[in-house]
């Protein structure tokens, strides 16, 4: 397998590595609905991919002292399946839903191809990948209205006055950043080695953060399902030269599931 970038396994004295993926192919990634909120769970092949990231984490040496993810089950057993795999099994890891998906408003449950017919691919470029327009609000006759909102998991956290019912990327990071400078960051810092199993857009947001990237630029990320991804960063949380964004797995590979994943907004 090849890794790319220069860090795969050393990395320069004094720097920080951390290691994201976002969730193996969901079952409505699978049907291409807008999941955002929704507990969906992991398909046969988002297991598999699970499966396969922790075997390729295993063969590059990884062990981690402490993980995190999202409060949806899509996250949480990719994770616990890379544990398993590592034999990590019993690591505790700590949920939280400012990892979640960004919350997908009127458009949870929707089909991504029938929503280009309906509205243009244009538009549903704008609601899936640009950094500040939301997309419509979820209003109570949506089907999963009642079943988002009524979800144990969002029990504690966040207060019903501040639930969401859309989010763009930017809503996304507001909740996302404050995590990542609090809860990850000092981690980081005290030479854990830190997992984040999470969302496409939860971690686009992190990935812009860290790179410095501009609304124009985020625009054309797509992270691929299931496929772990590193950075390498400085004393000051910056990537090192070569240290951002490095996949765990052959180029064409990971360039074929970010097409697949920028295909979903398009007319089959
Ligand atoms: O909510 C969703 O449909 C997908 C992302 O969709 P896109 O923004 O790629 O359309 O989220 P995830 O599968 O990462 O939890």
């Amino acid at each position: 397998m090849q890794c790319g970038g220069s860090y795969k396994s050393g990395k320069p004295a004094g720097a920080y590595r951390i290691i994201m993926i976002r969730h193996g192919e969901s079952e409505w990634n699978q049907k291409n609905l807008f999941c955002g909120w929704y507990n969906a769970e992991l398909s046969q092949r988002g297991l598999d991919e699970a499966k396969s990231a922790g075997k390729a984490l295993k063969k590059e040496g990884y062990k981690f002292d402490v993980a995190f993810s999202s409060v949806l089950k899509r996250a949480n057993n990719t994770l616990e399946i890379i544990l398993k795999e590592l034999g990590q099994e019993n690591l505790k890891y700590t949920r939280t839903w400012r990892l979640n998906e960004r919350h997908y408003g009127g458009l949870t449950g929707m089909n991504k191809a029938e929503t280009v017919e309906k509205y243009g691919e244009e538009q549903v470029k704008i609601w899936r990948r640009s950094y500040d327009v939301p997309p419509p609000p979820m209003t109570p006759d949506n089907p999963y209205y009642c079943q988002i909102i009524n979800d144990k998991i969002y029990e504690n956290d966040p207060p019903k006055d501040k639930f969401p019912m859309f989010e763009s990327l930017k809503l996304t990071i507001e909740r996302t950043l404050p995590f990542w400078n609090e809860c990850i960051v000092p981690e980081l810092k005290a030479g854990k080695r830190v997992i984040i199993a999470a969302h496409g857009n939860s971690l686009r947001g992190i990935v812009m953060h860290l790179d410095q990237m501009s609304k124009e630029e985020i625009m054309n990320l797509n992270l691929p399902t299931g496929i772990p991804f590193m950075y390498t960063l400085d004393e000051n949380l910056k990537p090192v030269p070569g240290g951002s964004l490095q996949f765990l797995g052959d180029p064409e590979t990971v360039k074929k599931a970010m097409e697949e994943v920028a295909n979903q907004g398009k007319k089959k």
